[in-house]
This record gives structure tokens, C-alpha cells and sequence, in this order.
């Protein structure tokens, strides 16, 4: 019953101004198919992902790209170009595209391109939904898989047919619904740990991702739902540090993976070499990262993953009218060219990880 049915009763939506209709999920992916060639793509890179965290591949995971997405041109330019460099170290690295459309913000701020793809307080979510899609098969079709962080419980439905690999945030990894909603995702999902440094909430949060759930949904006609997942197996956690300092370090690592082991978790994790892990310095960033490559190459097995931001143009910029091309409106990134020795420098340390396992 709503408001409108019964006016004298009206205590429900008091602070909501409009409900407007949203396509189906069906509908948009009937308007966008994801398509044979495209899902291959997708199947094979997951289950790449999948043996590199599990420690069956010896690779290690990047998942390099702008902090945010906001000009679909240049976050294909920047693809076109990763995908040149992810061909040269494809036998250290398994490469996938951060092409993320929606962000956590701290306090306010733009909420990513599926919400405001006019960037201007428009919400023509829409027109978002359709522009990110598209760019997520322009991508696969370049031949690089994508990377996304799944902040609303419903935007996965839209989306997570072309994704190979799932985030769940730092503001997030202690929500119920982002671990309900990643037991029932189809990809290997990492979790961030909390923005207090605390690891122990994403290694409950992979545990709890791991078991099957039963919630509130929405189906593939839009329509609610009693969502049972049967539990995702491919859970693993994300060290970004925290307000009190990074946890990149030697005995961060060591410390995390000994807690994944009292829980049995997988055995690898990712470090993000961004957000607290460099103060949000993209010039700390890349110093992050070969310290991170130091410890791959001094044999560190348990790193299976690196998290980068980078874009074509280093640093960051507010939104207005005018605006650097390539260059990100959320965090500071690392421009092309630091990130391209970037990749070199992590390819290299799995190099002497191999060597130093006598492969
Ligand atoms: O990765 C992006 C940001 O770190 C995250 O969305 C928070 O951003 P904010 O602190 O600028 O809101
Ligand atoms: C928001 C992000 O990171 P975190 O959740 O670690 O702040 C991100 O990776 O874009």
C-alpha cells in the first residue's frame, strides 16, 4: 500500500521525492549482448584470475586503470595502450583493466558515470548504465578483461556479465549486503580491508562471501526478489592500508597471510599500492609499488595481486568545464609512462620468483 492509497496514512516515503522506472536488466543486456566471443574472454580471464590467487599459476594479478571512469573515450585510449603492454609480460602477468563506474565517496562527491554520466548533477542513470556497458564491450573486445567495484546491491545486474574480476571497498567490506551480494557474484571478488587499517573485517567478509545466503533482490526482469546464492568460492582480501598507515609492508603481509591461514582462506592476497598505501601520492604510489615488487622477488608467495591507479595523465583534477583529457576526476593516478615501468618492474619480480623457486 502507498502513501497515495491511503492519504490519512501517510509515514512512508516522506523524504523521498521521486520514484522513477529503471530498464531491466534483461532488457539492457538484450540492447548490449555480451555475445560468445566476449564471454570467452571473460570465462577464460576468470579462471586465470581464479588459479593466480589460488597459487596454481605462479603469475601475479594487476588491476591497473583510472580510479574512476568519467570520459569513455580516454578510458579506451588508455585500454588500447594497456592492452600493447599486458601482450608483452603475458607470461608474468595476468593484466586486467580497473573500470570502475561507481565510487564510495568519504563524505560527498561525484558518484561515479552509472549515477551522473553528465558529470553535473543530472543523474541520467540510463544513459549510465548504457554508457558503461558499452564501454565494458568495447573493452572485452580490445581483448582486455575489466575490473569493477560493486557498490549498489541491484547495479551488478546491468554489468557483471563482462566483469573478471569484482571489488567490494573499503567503506563496504563490513556491510552484509556487499558480502551477500558477493557470495552470489560470478567472479573472483577481493575485499578491501576497512579505511582503519583493519584486516580482520575483509578476512570475515571472503569467509562470509564463501557461504551461501538468502536476501533481498532484484531478478533479471527488475523485479524484487528472493535472491539464494550458493556461495563464492573465490574470495580472497585486499591490503589498502588504513588511517594508521600502510600495511604493504613485509610484516603487514606476513601478519595478513598468517590471519588467512588461522581461517583457511586462500593463501594469497592482493595489495593495493593506492589509497593508504601511498596517502593517495601518485608519485608514492609507484615507489609502493617496487617495494612490492622487492618482496615478489625476494620470494614472497603470497602476493598474488597488485592494485594500481593510473590513467594517461598523472595526478588529478576537479571537474568543470575545462577539463585535461585522460587525467582522473577521483584519486590521483600515476600518468602512462610511470605505469608502463611499473608493469615492467612487477614483471621482472615474478621473473626472480620463479627463478628463486627453481621453475
Ligand atoms: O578510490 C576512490 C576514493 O579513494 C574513494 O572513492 C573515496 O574518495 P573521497 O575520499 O574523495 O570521497
Ligand atoms: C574506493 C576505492 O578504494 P577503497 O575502497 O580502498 O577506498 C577504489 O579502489 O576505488
Amino acid at each position: 500500500m502507498t502513501t497515495q492509497d491511503n492519504p490519512g496514512e501517510d509515514t512512508s516515503d516522506l523524504h523521498v521525492a521521486a520514484f522513477q522506472p529503471l530498464i531491466s536488466p534483461h532488457d539492457l543486456l538484450a540492447e548490449l549482448p555480451l555475445g560468445e566471443q566476449r564471454a570467452a574472454l571473460v570465462r577464460r580471464t576468470r579462471d586465470e584470475v581464479r588459479r593466480v590467487m589460488a597459487g596454481e599459476d605462479d603469475r601475479l594479478l594487476v588491476v591497473v586503470g583510472p580510479c574512476s571512469v568519467h570520459d569513455p573515450a580516454a578510458a579506451l585510449d588508455y585500454a588500447r595502450r594497456l592492452k600493447a603492454f599486458a601482450d608483452e609480460v603475458r607470461d608474468e602477468l595476468v593484466v586486467v583493466m580497473r573500470v570502475y563506474f561507481e565510487k564510495p565517496r568519504t563524505t560527498l562527491g561525484w558518484k561515479g558515470l552509472i549515477n551522473d554520466p553528465g558529470l553535473d548533477g543530472t543523474y541520467d542513470i540510463h544513459r549510465g548504465l548504457r554508457t558503461a556497458r558499452r564501454l565494458l564491450l568495447d573493452i572485452l573486445d580490445i581483448g582486455l578483461p575489466v575490473g569493477c567495484e560493486f557498490l549498489d546491491p541491484t547495479s551488478p545486474q546491468y554489468i557483471a556479465d563482462t566483469v573478471t574480476w569484482g571489488a567490494i571497498g573499503a567503506r563496504t567490506t563490513e556491510s552484509q549486503v556487499h558480502r551477500q551480494l558477493a557470495s552470489g557474484l560470478s567472479m573472483p571478488v577481493g575485499f578491501k580491508n576497512a579505511t582503519d587499517g583493519d584486516v580482520q573485517v575483509a578476512v570475515d567478509a571472503s569467509r562470509v562471501g564463501r557461504g551461501s545466503h538468502v536476501f533481498f533482490g532484484v531478478d533479471d526482469a527488475g523485479r524484487a526478489a528472493i535472491v539464494t546464492t550458493t556461495g563464492n568460492p573465490d574470495c580472497h582480501v585486499i591490503l589498502r592500508g588504513g588511517t594508521r598507515g600502510p600495511n604493504y609492508g613485509e610484516g603487514d603481509v606476513a601478519d595478513s597471510l598468517k590471519l588467512l591461514e588461522k581461517h583457511s582462506l586462500t593463501q594469497r592476497l592482493v595489495i593495493d599500492a593506492s589509497h593508504a598505501n601511498s596517502g593517495k601520492d601518485h608519485v608514492r604510489q609507484a615507489v609502493v609499488a617496487s617495494e612490492i615488487a622487492g618482496q615478489v622477488a625476494a620470494g614472497q608467495a603470497g602476493i598474488g595481486g597488485v592494485m594500481l591507479e593510473s590513467f594517461l595523465v598523472a595526478g588529478r583534477q576537479e571537474i568543470g568545464p575545462e577539463m585535461t583529457y585522460g587525467q582522473s576526476v577521483t584519486d590521483a593516478c600515476m600518468g602512462w609512462d610511470t605505469t608502463e615501468g611499473v608493469l615492467g618492474t612487477l614483471a621482472a619480480s615474478v621473473r626472480e620468483r620463479r627463478s628463486a623457486a627453481g621453475a
